[in-house]
C-alpha cells in the first residue's frame, strides 16, 4: 500500500456505549474522515483487524468481556503500525502512563471534547503516514539510481547531487504532504515539481500558478473562487483552481511573495484541506496535493517576520533544495548540447557543431540565471549561426556582460593563475597534462568529444595523447 493511501484508511471506534459511538462517528465524518467504523463489542475487534486494514483505532479503556487494556496489549503486538488512542472516564495519571507504555499513541479523557477527538485522530493519521514515508525514504536512499528514470526524462543531468534528489522525490512522491522546492531562479524547480507529480500517480493534472504579485483578494479568487454576488461584478459563482485541480497537484510558484493574509488561508488549506470561496459561509474541502516553490530564503523571511513560521514548518514537511548550475558544472556540456539540438530543431536548422572552446568558457561562468540563462544563450546562438558551426557571439556577449574585465580567451587561465593554488613543487608539463586529461575525462563522464572541448583541443588531438599515454604505460 502506498503511503498516501494510509491516510484514507478507515478510523475504528470501539466503545460499549452506543450513544458515544454514534456522536463520535458523526464528529469525525463531518471533520472530513470519510470512513468511520464502530464496534460496541470489544471481542469483535481482532477478527475485524484480521480481515481489513484500519488506519487508527480509538479504544475505550473500560469495557465488558475484553477490556480496552487487554485489547491494547494484543493490538500493539500484532498490529504495531496502527496508532491507538485510548479513552477513559478516570483522570488517572498512572493509567495514562501505563497505556502509553503498552503502546497507545494518545490518551483522551471522557467526556471527550469534539475538537480534542478530531485533533488526536488527525495527529495519529499523520504520524502513521509520516512513519511509513520515513521507512520508504530510508529504503530508497540506500539505492543509487532512480527506480523509474522515465519520470525524469525531461531533466538532463549527470550530477550525483541531482540523482540524490531524484531518489528523494521517488520516496516522497506518493505522500499527501506538501513539498517545498527552493532554488535560484531558472534552476529547474518547475521541472522537478512536474516529475514529482508524474510519479505521485495522482489522477488529476498539475495546475501551476505564479502567486507573485497577487494581492489577497486575487489570490483567494484565483485559488478558491467566489460565490455569486460576493462582490460587484460577481454575477455568477466561479470555481477556483483548487476545485479544478481535484485529486491532482496544485503548484504555487514564488511562494516567498505571498501576503500575510493569504499565508493564513494557505495554512488552513494545508492543515485540514478546507477553504472558503470569497463570500461563501461554508468551507469546501480539497483533495489536491500542494507543491510550492521559491527562489527566496524563506527561513530568513521567517526571521524578518514577513513569512509565518507555522506555515514555513508545515510547508517544509518535505523539502527539496535544488543546487544552482554553478554547483553542478558537470552538467554544462550535456545541457549545452541538448539546448543547441533543441533550438536547431525548433528553428528548422540543420545540426550544428559546437566549437570545443565554448565548454571552457562556460565552465568559468557563474550563470546567475542558471539553466534558463544557458537555454536562452543556446537559442540565441543557434538563431545567429549561418553555417554548420555554432556562432559563439551570444555566449561571448552574455559572459562579457557579467565578467567585463576578463578577456574571453583567457578566462580559464586567469582563474587558475589568480587562485594561486600551485603546490610547492610544480608538476612537470607531462604530469600536468596527465592530470588535466584525467580530470576532463572524469567531468565528461568518459565522453572524449566533451573532454576534448573542456581541454580546448580537438577530439583527434585528445585521442592521440591517450594512445601515446597508453603506449608509454605498457
Ligand atoms: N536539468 C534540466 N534539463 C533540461 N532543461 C532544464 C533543466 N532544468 C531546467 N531546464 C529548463 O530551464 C528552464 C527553467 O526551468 P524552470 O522553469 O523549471 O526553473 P524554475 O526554477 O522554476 O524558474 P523560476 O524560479 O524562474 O520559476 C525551463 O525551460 C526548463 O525546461
Amino acid at each position: 500500500m502506498q503511503c498516501k493511501d494510509l491516510g484514507n484508511l478507515p478510523i475504528l471506534l470501539v466503545d460499549d456505549e452506543a450513544q458515544l459511538l454514534h456522536s463520535a462517528s458523526l464528529v469525525l465524518r463531518s471533520a472530513g474522515f470519510s470512513e468511520v467504523l464502530t464496534l460496541d463489542d470489544s471481542r469483535t475487534v481482532l477478527p475485524l483487524l484480521a480481515n481489513r486494514p484500519i488506519g487508527v483505532i480509538v479504544l475505550d479503556l473500560t469495557m465488558p468481556h475484553l477490556s480496552g487494556r487487554e485489547l491494547l496489549e494484543q493490538i500493539a503486538v500484532e498490529y504495531p503500525e496502527i496508532p491507538l488512542i485510548m479513552m477513559t472516564a478516570t483522570n488517572d495519571l498512572q493509567i495514562a502512563v501505563a497505556c502509553m507504555r503498552s503502546g497507545a499513541s494518545d490518551y483522551l479523557l471522557k467526556p471527550v471534547e469534539q475538537n480534542c477527538l478530531v485533533a488526536a485522530v488527525r495527529r495519529a493519521v499523520e504520524s502513521r503516514v509520516l512513519r511509513a514515508e520515513f521507512l520508504s525514504l530510508k529504503e530508497r536512499m540506500l539505492t543509487n539510481s532512480p527506480h523509474e528514470p522515465s519520470a525524469f526524462a525531461d531533466i538532463v543531468t549527470q550530477s550525483p547531487a541531482m540523482f540524490a534528489i531524484f531518489r528523494y522525490i521517488e520516496a516522497i512522491a506518493a505522500s499527501p504532504q506538501p513539498v517545498l522546492i527552493s532554488g535560484e531562479t531558472g534552476a529547474g524547480k518547475e521541472l522537478i515539481a512536474r516529475a514529482l507529480h508524474r510519479l505521485s500517480g495522482r489522477a488529476g493534472d498539475l495546475v501551476a500558478v505564479n502567486v507573485a504579485g497577487l494581492d489577497d483578494t486575487l489570490f483567494s479568487d484565483t485559488l478558491f473562487g467566489h460565490a455569486k454576488g460576493s462582490f460587484t461584478g460577481a454575477e455568477r459563482a466561479r470555481d477556483g483552481l483548487l476545485a479544478s485541480t481535484g485529486d491532482g497537484t496544485l503548484f504555487l510558484d514564488e511562494i516567498g511573495d505571498l501576503s500575510i493574509a493569504s499565508q493564513v488561508k494557505l495554512l488552513r488549506l494545508l492543515q485540514d484541506g478546507s477553504f472558503y470561496p470569497i463570500g461563501a459561509d461554508r468551507p469546501r474541502q480539497s483533495r489536491a496535493r500542494i507543491i510550492v516553490a521559491t527562489h527566496c530564503d524563506v527561513r530568513r523571511q521567517v526571521d524578518l517576520g514577513s513569512f509565518r513560521k507555522d506555515l514555513y514548518f508545515r510547508l517544509r514537511t518535505h523539502h527539496i533544495q535544488l543546487p544552482p548550475l554553478r554547483e553542478r558544472r558537470e552538467d554544462l556540456p550535456q545541457l549545452t548540447l541538448h539546448f543547441v539540438e533543441k533550438a536547431a530543431d525548433s528553428l528548422g536548422k540543420p545540426a550544428l557543431s559546437v566549437p570545443p572552446a565554448l565548454f571552457q568558457w562556460l565552465h568559468n561562468y557563474a550563470f546567475p540565471g542558471n539553466i534558463r540563462e544557458l537555454e536562452g544563450m543556446a537559442f540565441d546562438a543557434v538563431a545567429r549561426s549561418q553555417g554548420a558551426v555554432l556562432s559563439l557571439q551570444s555566449f561571448k556577449e552574455a559572459i562579457a556582460e557579467h565578467m567585463p574585465s576578463s578577456g574571453e580567451e583567457d578566462l580559464a587561465s586567469a582563474n587558475l593563475a589568480s587562485s594561486g593554488n600551485f603546490p610547492a613543487r610544480l608538476p612537470t608539463l607531462k604530469e600536468a597534462e596527465e592530470s588535466l586529461i584525467s580530470e576532463a575525462l572524469k567531468r565528461a563522464q568518459g565522453n572524449q568529444g566533451v573532454a576534448a572541448g573542456l581541454l580546448g583541443i580537438s577530439r583527434q588531438a585528445l585521442n592521440k595523447r591517450l594512445i601515446r599515454r597508453d603506449a608509454e604505460s605498457l
